[in-house]
């Protein structure tokens, strides 16, 4: 039987297991009924609304009609009463951080999220910057041939940025270093948003709750990932420079490499989709995506039995049939269940980089082969 890790506590009804073929998995303590919720996640740590967006969807529930804009923008009023001496926002030129609501009531809910205005600050500076960069019409430099990619590549970029480049930063006048920033475009933007939310969530999280611990032991895809698309490690040194020069010093000084790598390595292993709801999958919006650590054990299944679905910015995984005791509770991670298993197991793959050993991969293998 698969051995007990060191996560637990996250639901009365699972346990998180060490398996052998796919890491750790959540398995079932009791028997339970179809239709029970056996985690309702809303403590995401990391979430970002695509730029393109951006006054598209309600920040607070996430809320998408069709196109149509939202009708209530942050204003500087709605954050003025909120300001404190640490916090350097100023009334002119003020964009309104990027954040739209569907409703007053949705907005007011946003602004009573304990020290929300120090992530208003980050996002405000992030996107007058991208407006700056907006109008730069930059000669792209061909970046490195990375054709190749390795761990040791990896490792080596990141040693020299922290050998050399943040020392570098470090003896400069806060200034001197905005001319060290990069060029950065929208999708670098996306990135630096979902960063700078998950360094706020981590500066006020408590160190002892489970969402931090569940953080720290999420599985990383770095490797994987960047192997298969080797731009990305400069991609995401990009968006380390940029953080590390425009973000206030309270969320510079917990900004590492190491720190960096976990998050972006964990996302790209562990984040959920932030869909348009509509009943037909085929043609809906990919409006973001944001990561509950919570939530991050639960294995793939081609023939899942929990139902994951966002209700507003939480996500609740429901059992979509009865399970006996010690049963993996999987979800689908694809949406191609109806797809014949190489094709399966192929894009699951490409995309999430495992080979599939799910009980219906296994025993639909062993009829073709
Ligand atoms: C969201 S995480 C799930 C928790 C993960 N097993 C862990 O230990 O952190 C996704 C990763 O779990 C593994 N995994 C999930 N479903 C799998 C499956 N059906 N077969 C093999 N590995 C699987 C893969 O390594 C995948 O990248």
């Amino acid at each position: 039987m698969a051995s007990v890790c060191e996560v637990e506590g996250i639901s009365p009804f699972f346990q998180v297991r060490q398996t052998d073929f796919g890491g750790r998995e959540c398995f079932s303590r009791v028997p339970l009924k179809e239709g029970t919720v056996v985690l309702e996640a809303n403590d995401c740590v990391g979430a970002c609304i695509a730029h393109e967006f951006r006054k598209e969807v309600c920040h607070s529930c996430f809320l998408y009609r069709n196109g149509t804009n939202m009708k209530f923008k942050l204003t500087y009023g709605d954050v003025a009463e909120l300001l404190t001496p640490e916090v350097k926002l100023s009334e002119k030129g003020f964009s309104g951080a990027g954040l739209w609501f569907c409703l007053e009531s949705c907005k007011l809910e946003y602004l009573k999220r304990p020290h929300i205005v120090e992530l208003i600050e980050c996002y405000e500076i992030l996107l007058r910057t991208l407006k700056i960069m907006q109008k730069k019409t930059v000669e792209q430099e061909p970046g490195p041939d990375l054709q190749v990619m390795s761990g040791e590549i990896i490792e080596c970029a990141w040693r020299e940025i922290n050998n050399s480049w943040i020392p570098k930063i470090e003896r400069m006048k806060l200034t001197k270093r905005l001319n060290e920033l990069p060029f950065f475009a929208e999708e670098e933007y996306n990135c630096a948003r979902f960063v700078a939310r998950a360094l706020f969530s981590l500066k006020h999280l408590d160190p002892q709750s489970k969402t931090m611990a569940t953080f720290r032991t999420l599985q990383s895809n770095e490797l994987s990932k960047i192997t298969r698309f080797p731009v990305l490690l400069n991609f995401q040194i990009v968006v380390f420079k940029s953080l590390y020069v425009l973000l206030p010093e309270s969320f510079r000084k917990d900004l590492s490499t190491e720190l960096f790598r976990h998050i972006m390595g964990s996302e790209y292993g562990n984040s959920f989709g932030i869909w348009e709801q509509q009943k037909v999958l085929e043609g809906r919006e990919f409006l973001g995506y944001s990561v509950f650590p919570r939530a991050s054990y639960f294995n793939h299944s081609c023939d899942p039995n929990i139902t994951k679905c966002r209700v507003g910015s939480t996500m609740l995984f429901t059992l979509n049939k009865d399970v006996p005791k010690d049963e993996p509770l999987c979800i689908d991670y694809s949406s191609l269940l109806s797809q014949p298993v190489v094709k399966r197991r192929q894009i699951l793959k490409e995309n999430w980089f495992f080979d599939c050993l799910c009980t219906r991969c296994v025993s639909e293998l062993q009829t073709i082969h």
